[in-house]
């Protein structure tokens, strides 16, 4: 190969520095390296208009960069797009299922823009339906599908032409919570099989769930990256303790627990306190005479990260 870095880009699917995304003056997308490798999970975790979802449409290639260096699969998206494409599985934010066509017809007639022959496809819808547990809707139409049927059938149509590399932007979004954990059941296998997935999502317990390594975005910027574990060691304590005070206001209790823990944190329904033991924070807590109305200890989350690091929650 006469390119010295390609074999760096092959081992490395998504290669970005510096990548920008600008819409009419608005930069969505400021600046971010990310690395990608085979076999990873890889999460894109941030609060909505975070510039997720512009990174993910650049990744696949069908929004041009502004600006900065973007490699997938070691080629570039704006001159090799179709190659590109051809090699990547599509799990959009919305569904965009052909509501004209049953559950399986989807996946085939999918299969036909790979240019994969009929028999084959047939075959292959057949595999993934049965993957994604919906075999036994094969013959209905689309329209009277669950919301969570609707997002595994997305899913099995992004599997249609066994691509490398799975984009997944928000896969639960929307779902209720035993629909999520079904996709995130399949999404788990996707990657036991040794598939590549990137996902985006809001939900910090889907990032904990799902991703090896993520980062974190925050107004088209990223401000921090490691795995779940890593992050929360580095940037939370053990245990959080939340109290809610039956107040108007948390405001005026939060001077009162000064010097318990290492960091106290107030939101407008509850106060939450940095700590490594919670048990004996709230044996401090209750010491100072202070009597919430309602106390919870936790573990640290990815939610106490992203606060930490932006003072804002993730889901408002
Ligand atoms: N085509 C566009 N034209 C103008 N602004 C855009 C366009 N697409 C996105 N934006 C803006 O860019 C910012 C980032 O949007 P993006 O959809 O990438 O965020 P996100 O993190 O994926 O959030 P969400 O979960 O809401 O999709 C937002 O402020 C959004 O309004």
């Amino acid at each position: 190969m006469s390119d010295p870095l390609a074999r760096v880009w092959l081992v490395t699917l998504i290669h970005a520095r510096g990548l920008v995304k600008r819409f009419e003056g608005f930069t969505a997308v400021d600046g971010i390296d990310v690395d990608v490798q085979p076999g990873e999970a890889f999460g894109f975790l941030g609060p909505n208009g975070a510039g997720k979802s512009s990174t993910m449409r650049m990744i696949g290639c069908v929004s041009p960069p502004t600006g900065g260096e973007l490699r997938i699969l070691g080629m570039d998206p704006v001159r090799e797009g179709p190659k590109i494409r051809a090699r990547l599985g599509v799990c959009p934010q919305l569904d965009n299922l052909d509501l004209e066509l049953t559950v399986r017809e989807n996946l085939t007639t999918y299969a036909r823009f790979f240019g994969i022959p009929r028999k084959v496809a047939r075959a292959r819808a057949d595999e993934l339906l049965d993957f994604v547990q919906l075999t036994e809707r094969a013959d209905s139409k689309v329209e009277p599908l669950s919301g969570g049927m609707k997002r595994r059938l997305t899913i099995a149509r992004a599997l249609v032409n066994e691509p490398e590399i799975v984009l997944l932007d928000e896969p639960t979004t929307g779902l209720d919570p035993q629909a999520r954990h079904l996709v995130w059941e399949r999404l788990f296998r996707l990657k036991q099989q040794g598939v590549t997935l990137v996902l985006t999502t809001h939900y910090m317990d889907e990032a904990e769930q799902l991703c090896d390594r993520l980062v974190v975005m925050d107004a088209g910027k990223i401000v921090a990256e490691g795995s779940p574990r890593a992050l929360i060691d580095r940037y939370s304590t053990r245990e959080v303790v939340e109290l809610r005070f039956a107040a108007e206001s948390q405001e005026p209790f939060a001077s009162k627990l000064d010097g318990i823990g290492e960091r106290v944190e107030v939101l407008p329904d509850r106060i939450l306190l940095y700590v490594e033991h919670g048990d004996e924070a709230v044996a401090e807590v209750q010491g100072r005479a202070l009597s919430p109305a309602g106390v919870l200890v936790r573990r640290s989350s990815l939610e106490d990260v992203f606060l930490t690091l932006t003072g804002r929650t993730l889901v408002d």
